[in-house]
């Protein structure tokens, strides 16, 4: 009998697939960490080079027969410095810089910017970030093609990075021809999910979806990112379009007073948690160890933080990127989301019942996953066992973050990988008309449970009007 040993941790760990990491071999490496979403950010990289990762991981994923989805980062709205000459320059307080829409190459004096509009966006005594708000300048004076500034706050500026202007009013639609490019590109590799940067509205979520409809592509999921202002004021709504969320706080923390980042993180993971929708939280948390092999007491504190706030998963960016340490990183966050998990249920199930007390939200589906955390709560359960069609049933249980793995069976490959972002969800793909006894044998052959062990499952025996899960059994293993 094939004995199959479940994940030591339920946080789902996303990792930014990059220099560092971009080999069969490390690739594997990660994946045996513990790494569950492997990200590309596209703005960095050919497709060239994007293909042949989505080919790599496939490859080991399959292999190491362990799941891994792959989520498409899209550059969206953000403006960044082009290529400067060694690869970095050093700005010095009280310098002059002229930033350029000119496509040369940057040096002290000049930086170019690949955003032909930007002189329009700035106007003089106006503040402008570099590189997540390490780099301040403030803008003399402008020209047709260049703003002249000086800079208040130095440091190194390397290219690519990213600038930010937070009161500048972007004209442009969030979904620039780049990002469709990009889409087309990630429908063609069947990528599982799109993270659409720098969302302002509804609007701009919708419209990616209906473009990966169109094109064949509607169960690629689409994770809003939440990294301006716009997006934390039109959240519940764009929230209700997407699939899942990340909280972005690399430009989060500049386009908004960086101390309200620890409130917003837990306003928006709330949220997300009582609407069943996973959400990321992303962006420096264990960024020391790109450089270093042990993180800081407060990174390792930050990732055990977001888990207790409700998180789904946690990213890795530069630290697996371009860091020396890729692989200690991701063993890090499994082994802090293992320990601090074990510490959540107190938290989990009473928290999420007391948000969702008085909250009537009047769907069956509702009604059923409540009634589990009811089940579980009252026996000595092993496992939840969920047959899900598009996963919906497995996302509402795992927002109470039970301390039960939540066994997902889906006949669609997509379904699946895309369960690989909620919490303590291990989906498992089956055969186009499974039943019951099929689930419960695979799981006797995995070894998973023994004659004894009570499980719950959740069952859509369509009756009358009503389709989808609408009834719960209990029962135990023979
Ligand atoms: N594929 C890559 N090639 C080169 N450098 C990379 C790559 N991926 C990431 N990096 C480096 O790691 C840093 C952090 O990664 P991250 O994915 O957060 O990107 P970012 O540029 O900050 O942008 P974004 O806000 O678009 O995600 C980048 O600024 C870049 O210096
Ligand atoms: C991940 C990302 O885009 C950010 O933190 O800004
Ligand atoms: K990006
Ligand atoms: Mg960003």
């Amino acid at each position: 009998m094939r004995r199959m040993k479940l994940p030591s941790h339920k946080t789902k760990i996303v990792a930014t697939i990059g220099p560092a990491t971009n080999s069969k071999k490390m690739i594997k490496k990660l994946i045996e960490a513990g790494m569950n979403v492997a990200r590309i950010n596209f703005s960095h990289g050919t497709f060239e080079e994007h293909a042949k990762i989505i080919e790599m991981v496939r490859e080991q994923s399959q292999k190491l027969d362990r799941r891994v989805a792959i989520l498409a980062d899209l550059p969206g709205l953000k403006i960044r410095v082009g290529e400067i000459k060694g690869g970095y320059v050093e700005l010095e307080r009280g310098e002059k810089v002229t930033l350029t829409t000119k496509d040369i190459e940057g040096d002290e004096t000049t930086i170019p910017v690949e955003y032909k509009d930007f002189p329009k966006l700035v106007s003089k005594g106006d503040v402008i970030y570099l590189s997540d708000g390490y780099i301040v300048l403030r803008v003399e004076d402008v020209k047709e093609n260049e703003v002249e500034a000086v800079v208040i706050s130095g440091g190194k500026l390397f290219s690519r990075k990213g600038i930010n202007i937070p009161k500048a009013y972007l004209p442009v639609e969030a979904i620039t021809p780049r990002d469709i490019e990009i889409m087309k590109f990630a429908i063609e590799h069947g990528v599982d999910a799109i993270g659409l940067s720098f969302v302002g509205n509804v609007y701009d979520v919708l419209k990616a979806k209906s473009f990966l409809e169109r094109n064949g592509a509607g169960d690629t999921f689409v994770i809003a990112k939440i990294e301006r202002p716009d997006a934390v004021r039109n959240f519940n709504e764009i929230l209700n379009a997407a699939d899942g969320i990340m909280i972005a706080r690399g430009d989060l923390g500049v386009e908004m007073p960086i101390e309200q980042l620890p409130i917003l993180q837990k306003r928006l993971i709330r949220k997300a948690n009582m609407e069943g929708k996973p959400v990321i939280t992303a962006t420096q948390m264990l960024v020391s160890m790109t450089m270093e092999k042990v993180p800081t007491r407060a990174e390792v504190t930050d990732v055990a933080n977001a888990i207790l706030d409700g998180t789904d998963a946690v990213m890795l960016s530069e630290e697996t990127a371009v860091g020396k340490f890729p692989i200690e990183a991701v063993e890090m966050m499994a082994r802090i989301a293992k320990v601090t998990e074990e510490y959540r249920e107190s938290f989990g199930i009473t928290r999420m019942r007391e948000f969702l007390e008085g909250t009537k939200r009047g769907t069956i589906k509702e009604a059923i996953t409540r009634s589990i955390i009811d089940a579980i709560c009252t026996i000595g359960i092993k496992f939840i066992l969920t047959p899900t069609k598009t996963g919906r049933t497995a996302r509402l249980i795992s927002r109470f973050k039970p301390k039960q793995w939540i066994l997902a069976f889906s006949t669609r490959e997509k379904v699946c990988n895309n369960l690989m972002f909620s919490y303590g969800v291990y989906p498992f793909c089956m055969e186009e008309g499974f039943n019951e006894n099929d689930i419960v044998r695979l799981i006797k052959g995995l070894g998973l449970v023994g004659s004894d062990d009570i499980v719950l499952m959740t069952e859509g025996k369509p009756i009358e009007k009503t389709v989808g899960t609408n009834s719960i059994k209990i029962f135990q293993i023979a």
